[in-house]
């Protein structure tokens, strides 16, 4: 596996940007998680500058053989049509995307169908993965290559321009590979982490919970060893959601990550670099089961909680408007100083 060699995080930017901010006309600390916010960007991008008004989501895309389970409620070819709709602007995330001035692409690491529309980004691996209960999920080699992809293509996006990453993915049944990184990354018992994913009943999450259990038991792969979690239980579009934020990261761009599948892909990122951490934003608390523990194991704090639960991106996206909010009051808002100058009464 390749050795990862991230920038460091400038301590000189953040200093800077917390003594713009604390020049500011508001209270010390006023603003909050959104200062904690401006100073770790700052740090990433070593300037005390925000660079953000060009961004890309990227959406990574790909089936899951444990599918055939019966581990989800939503048949495998939505994988497929919501990868089009996306990009024709009718997804949750697209739409949303479009109210923030977001950029989307959408990578296919392993849609088990043919897509052959231009705008997809066509980078299949296989027609899905193989179902985790009787197979390893896929070969050490497609592991390594589904982290490859996700770095180089974050690599192309930020050549072209971007000065922030998001994540989404789409891909049905990938709750079911997430429940079982996260459960095997941190020993945790899959009825405690497996969730409901896109709506399935209790009596098929009771299934689910078996499914997991079977899959680890199979394969029980070590909880410190990233890259045979992946394998055998992961997904192609967890691991290129792993290469992207190595990517980001090493060329000092920050990533905001999205929901319980950026989670599952996080906690194995940290094992392959460490200091990945830094350049991550984790945007929310998703509706999964999991989330309150895994959050708790990957000690972070997801800025906002709306009970989300579609992926795609959607939560990740949902704190650019945070970030445009602190660019203005960086540019716009009166200093201490300033302040005296204004209204006399
Ligand atoms: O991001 C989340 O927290 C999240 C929670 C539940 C479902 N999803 C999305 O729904 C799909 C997976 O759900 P499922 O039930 O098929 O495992 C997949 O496309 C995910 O992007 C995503
Ligand atoms: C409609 C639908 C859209 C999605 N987007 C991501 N996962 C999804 C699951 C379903 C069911």
């Amino acid at each position: 596996m390749a050795d990862y060699s991230l920038k460091p995080i400038s301590l000189i930017a953040q200093t800077e940007m917390q003594e713009k901010l604390d020049n500011l006309a508001k209270p010390i600390a006023g603003l909050g998680r959104l200062e904690e916010l401006a100073v770790k960007i700052a740090g990433i991008q070593n300037s005390p500058e925000l660079s953000v008004d060009q961004r890309c989501c990227l959406v990574f895309a790909a089936d899951h053989g444990v599918a055939e389970e019966g581990v989800s409620a939503t048949p495998q070819k939505v994988t497929a049509i919501q990868s089009i709709n996306l990009l024709n602007g009718h997804t949750a995330a697209a739409a949303i995307a479009n109210s923030v001035h977001c950029d989307m692409k959408v990578i296919d690491v392993g849609v088990h169908a043919e897509l052959d529309d231009p705008r997809i980004i066509a980078q299949k691996i296989r027609w899905g993965t193989r179902n985790m209960v009787q197979e390893p999920a896929m070969t050490r080699d497609e592991a390594e290559r589904s982290i490859k992809i996700g770095r180089e293509v974050a690599h192309q996006v930020i050549e072209s321009g971007n000065r922030i990453i998001l994540l989404g993915e789409l891909g049905i049944a990938n709750t079911t590979a997430a429940a079982a990184i996260l459960a095997a990354r941190y020993d945790i018992k899959p009825a405690e982490i497996v969730g409901y994913g896109s709506n399935i009943t209790e009596v098929r999450r009771q299934h689910k919970i078996k499914v997991v259990a079977q899959a680890l038991k199979r394969w029980h792969p070590a909880n410190d060893d990233a890259m045979t979690i992946l394998q055998t239980v992961g997904g192609y579009e967890i691991g290129a959601k792993i290469g992207a934020m190595i990517g980001a990261a090493e060329m000092g761009v920050p990533v905001i990550l999205d929901g319980f599948i950026s989670y599952a892909a996080l906690s194995l990122a940290e094992l392959l670099t460490p200091k990945i951490n830094q350049y991550v934003i984790t945007s929310h608390a998703s509706m999964e089961n999991g989330t309150a523990l895994a959050i708790d194991y990957l000690n972070i704090e997801p800025l906002l909680d709306l009970h989300l639960a579609v992926g795609e991106g959607t939560g990740a996206l949902l704190v650019l408007p945070l970030i445009d909010a602190i660019e203005n009051v960086l540019t716009q808002m009166n200093t201490q100083n300033e302040m005296q100058f204004g209204y006399q009464p």
